[in-house]
C-alpha cells in the first residue's frame, strides 16, 4: 500500500472462547491493514483463540508444528536480511566509560569484553506463563481443546554485544504519531540519551507525526541530550502529534533525502501499521535502514504486552475525576455521577479505574454489551441503587454502547471511526428515564478525556518509557528493523510488529480481572 488512507482491511475473524456454547462464537472486525500476513496463521491471544486455517490437532505432531510456526513468526526482522553482507562490529555501547573522552577511545570503541552487560542473541522470555488445566477455567488461553501447555518462547531486549550500525553514519529519527498519551516525551529523551551513549551525533525530531515527513514548512529539530534534559517534566509530545499524513512513497523519499537510517516511530497500532510498511519499503528500496516502534496508547490495546506506557498515568488520573463523581453524587439528594473514559474498542482503563476507586457502582465496557432499558437494563439497577443506597457511580468506556447512538461512518484523518458521546447520551437517558417514572434524580456527567491524556507521566510509566525507550536503540543498534518493545510477564522483549498490532487487544470477560471489577461494583448482568 502507498497511501496512508487507512480503508482499513476489515477481515472477519472467528473467535472461540472456551467454555461458551457454539452458538456463542463471536465475531470481530480487524481495524489495520497488517493483519495481511498473519491472518493465515492460529494465534491466541486473551482468552479467545483464533484459528485460520485451523490446526489439525489429530496429527501428532502438530504441537511441534505450532512451536516452528511460533518461531518463525516472532523471528525478528534484521538488516541481513536484505544486506546478508552486512558486517557487525563491537558494541559502542558500554558503561564503562572515562569522562572526558580520552586517546584511548579515539580510534576504537570503549566496549569491554569483561563487561557482562550485553544480551546474547539467543535469549527468550516465556511469553504465557500460566498452565491451564482445563480449557473451563477462568480466562483460559488454550491452543487445543486440552489446553495442552504449549511454551511460547520471544526475544529478549536490550544491547547485543555486536552492532550493526557506526554510529558517526548512523541519523536517527524520531518521530511521534497519533492521540496523545502520558510519557511521549519520556520515551523521546531517552532515546536521545541512548543514542548519545552509543556515540550518535545526529539525532532530529519529525515534528507533527508522519505530516512533518511531507509539509515542507515544518523543520525537522535536532536533538540533543540538553535538549531533552526536562522534557519529561511535562505532558504532551515536544515534536508534536498528528493523525493521517503522507503516503509510505512520500515518507520514504524524504527518509532518503534526509539520509535518515535510524527512524524511531512512537505511536499505537495506527503508526506501526505505518511503520511496518515504511521497514518494508525501505527493504525493498534496498536501503539500509532500522525501523523500530515504541508502541504508545492509553487504551492499552496492544497486543501480547503487560501494558502501554501511559496506562497506568491514565488510570491514577481518573481516579480525580471519579472521586469528584462519587463526591457530587454521594452529596446530593439521589445523586448519580457518570465518568467517561477513554478506550475506542477496549475498555482497560474503565475497568482498572473502576477497580482503583472503588467508586463504581457500574462500569461500562465496550467488550461487554449491556441494555439501558428493560428490566435487566443499566437505567432499572440505577433505580434499584438510588433506592438502596441514595446515590451511584457509573464509568463508561467511550466506546461502549455505540449501538445505542446514531452511526455516522465519520472517520478521522487516520481512518479511526468518529465514535458518538456515550457518556451525554446515558446522562440525557437517566434523567429522561428518573422524570418518566417521577423519583427524582440529580445526574452530573464528567468529561475528564483529554485532561487525563495530557498529563506527564507517573512515576511507573516513567520507569516503563526510560527501558522501552533504551531498548529502542538498543534494538535499532542490534540491526533489527521492523520491530517493537514492549514488556511481557515483567520482562522487556522484541517483537515483530504485526504480531501485535494484528487487531486491537480486548478486555476479555471471561478474565479474572473483568470478574473482579464486577465483583467489586456489584454490578448485574445487563445483556
Ligand atoms: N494501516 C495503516 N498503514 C499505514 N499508516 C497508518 C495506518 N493506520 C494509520 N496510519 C498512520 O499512522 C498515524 C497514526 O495513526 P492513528 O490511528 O491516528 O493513531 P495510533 O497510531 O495511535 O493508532 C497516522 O499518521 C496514520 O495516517
Ligand atoms: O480526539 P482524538 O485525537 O481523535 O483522540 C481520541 C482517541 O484517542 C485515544 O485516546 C487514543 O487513540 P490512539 O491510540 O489512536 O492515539 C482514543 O481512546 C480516543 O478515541
Ligand atoms: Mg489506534
Amino acid at each position: 500500500m502507498d497511501t496512508i488512507s487507512h480503508s482499513i482491511i476489515a477481515p472477519k475473524l472467528t473467535i472461540f472462547r472456551y467454555g461458551l456454547s457454539p452458538s456463542k462464537h463471536l465475531t470481530l472486525r480487524s481495524n489495520s491493514t497488517a493483519r495481511t500476513n498473519a491472518a493465515s496463521r492460529s494465534r491466541v491471544s486473551a482468552g479467545i483463540k483464533i484459528q485460520n486455517p485451523p490446526i489439525d490437532f489429530s496429527d501428532p505432531d502438530w504441537k511441534s508444528k505450532f512451536q516452528s510456526d511460533f518461531e518463525k513468526r516472532f523471528n525478528l526482522p534484521h538488516i541481513t536480511d536484505t544486506f546478508p553482507d552486512a558486517e557487525p562490529i563491537p558494541s559502542t555501547f558500554c558503561l564503562k566509560m572515562r569522562t572526558p573522552v580520552t586517546e584511548e577511545f579515539r580510534g576504537g570503541y570503549p566496549s569491554d569484553e569483561e563487561w557482562h552487560g550485553y544480551i546474547n542473541n539467543n535469549d527468550r522470555v516465556l511469553l504465557k506463563t500460566i498452565y491451564y488445566s482445563s480449557p473451563t477455567s477462568a480466562g483460559a488461553e488454550c491452543i487445543d481443546p486440552d489446553c495442552t501447555w504449549v511454551e511460547q518462547w520471544v526475544h529478549r531486549a536490550g544491547p547485543r554485544e555486536k552492532i550493526y550500525f557506526k554510529p558517526e553514519e548512523v541519523k536517527a529519527a524520531i518521530v511521534t504519531c497519533g492521540g496523545l498519551c502520558p510519557g511521549l516525551n519520556d520515551v523521546i529523551r531517552q532515546i536521545v540519551i541512548t543514542l548519545e551513549i552509543y556515540g550518535v551525533k545526529k539525532i532530529v525530531g519529525i515534528p507533527y507525526g508522519y505530516r512533518g515527513f511531507s509539509d515542507k514548512e515544518l523543520a525537522e529539530m535536532p536533538l540533543t541530550r540538553k535538549v531533552v534534559q526536562n522534557v519529561h517534566l511535562s505532558g504532551g509530545s515536544l515534536l508534536g502529534v498528528s493523525r493521517g499524513g503522507p503516503g509510505i512513497s512520500e515518507i520514504v523519499d524524504s527518509m532518503e533525502e534526509r539520509g535518515i537510517n535510524m527512524l524511531f516511530v512512537l505511536g499505537g497500532n495506527g503508526t506501526h501499521a505505518g511503520a511496518n510498511v515504511i521497514h518494508k519499503e525501505c527493504c525493498r528500496r534496498g536501503v539500509k535502514v532500522a525501523v523500530v516502534g515504541v508502541p504508545k496508547t492509553i487504551d492499552n490495546d496492544i497486543l501480547l504486552m503487560d501494558k502501554t506506557f501511559g496506562f497506568d498515568t491514565a488510570v491514577e488520573e481518573a481516579q480525580r475525576a471519579i472521586n469528584s463523581a462519587y463526591i457530587e453524587a454521594h452529596s446530593a439528594f439521589h445523586g448519580i455521577g457518570i465518568v467517561k473514559l477513554m478506550g475506542r474498542s477496549s475498555g482497560f482503563i474503565a475497568m482498572h479505574a473502576s477497580l482503583a476507586s472503588g467508586q463504581i457502582d457500574i462500569c461500562l465496557i465496550p467488550e461487554v454489551p449491556f441494555h439501558l432499558h428493560g428490566p435487566h437494563g443499566v437505567l432499572r439497577h440505577l433505580k434499584y441503587l438510588i433506592e438502596t443506597k441514595g446515590s451511584a457511580v457509573v464509568c463508561v468506556a467511550e466506546g461502549a454502547g455505540q449501538d445505542f447512538l446514531k452511526q455516522t461512518n465519520a472517520k478521522d484523518a487516520s481512518g479511526n471511526a468518529i465514535l458518538g458521546d456515550i457518556g451525554v447520551h446515558l446522562q440525557q437517558e437517566t434523567k429522561k428515564y428518573f422524570k418518566e417514572i417521577g423519583i427524582t434524580a440529580d445526574v452530573k456527567y464528567i468529561d475528564p478525556t483529554y485532561m487525563i491524556r495530557a498529563c506527564r507521566a507517573n512515576a511507573s510509566d516513567g520507569i516503563l518509557c526510560t527501558v522501552l525507550g533504551q531498548n529502542a536503540v538498543h534494538g535499532a543498534f542490534a540491526g533489527y528493523s521492523g520491530i517493537t518493545v514492549g514488556i511481557c510477564n515483567t520482562h522487556y522483549v522484541y517483537l515483530p510488529i504485526p504480531e501485535v498490532i494484528s487487531y486491537p487487544r480486548l478486555v476479555d470477560r471471561n478474565s479474572r480481572m473483568w470478574h473482579r471489577c464486577l465483583t467489586s461494583t456489584g454490578q448485574p448482568d445487563f445483556e
